[in-house]
């Protein structure tokens, strides 16, 4: 079955993300955000201005090559967390939950927030926002722009 597409302004992402982070609020104090880069860092550089929280660390895996996932690597530990008691680790969604295993076995006892979720991630996430279904691409708004779409009467007509 073709993927459905789940389309993500920077508006929506802004307003998701400001979700998440009334969320966190009542479950702080945190010492400190660990952003999972590259996607968790605009949802976190939000959530941090939220919560009024200054002291930001990244941790970097690659999972994916576009919408191909291999094996998780990881780029950059953390370095400032410890074992991740009191941080809040954050991403933008979790899928498989491939990269947040990864993650939970470097940080193991932080919280661990998305802003999207689909059901096979689930489990792995503490807080998360919106769930869409396992067979839903999310594109985001940096991996997107938009473009011309010819009018449906003339796509129609070539078909
Ligand atoms: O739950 P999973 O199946 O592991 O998928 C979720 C992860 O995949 C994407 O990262 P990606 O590996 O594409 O790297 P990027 O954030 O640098 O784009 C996304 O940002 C999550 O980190
Ligand atoms: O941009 C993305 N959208 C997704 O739905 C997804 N799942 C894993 N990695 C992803 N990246
Ligand atoms: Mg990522």
């Amino acid at each position: 079955m073709a993927p459905r597409y789940y389309t993500v302004s920077w508006d929506q992402l802004h307003r998701d993300s400001k979700a998440l982070a009334w969320r966190l609020v009542e479950k702080g104090p945190w010492k400190g955000i660990v952003a999972i880069t590259r996607g968790g860092l605009i949802p976190a550089a939000i959530v941090a201005r939220e919560l009024d929280c200054r002291l930001i660390e990244s941790v970097s895996v690659i999972t994916y090559d576009e919408e191909v996932r291999g094996e998780p690597q990881v780029a950059k530990p953390p370095v400032a967390a410890g074992d991740g008691d009191g941080w809040l680790v954050l991403d933008d969604l979790v899928d498989t939950g491939t990269t947040l295993k990864v993650v939970r076995g470097l940080l193991p006892k932080a919280h661990f927030a998305t802003v999207y979720a689909k059901p096979a991630g689930n489990p792995l996430v503490d807080t998360y926002i919106t769930e869409v279904s396992q067979d839903t691409w999310i594109l985001f708004p940096w991996d997107t722009e938009p473009q011309f779409i010819a009018p449906i009467a003339r796509s129609a007509a070539s078909k």
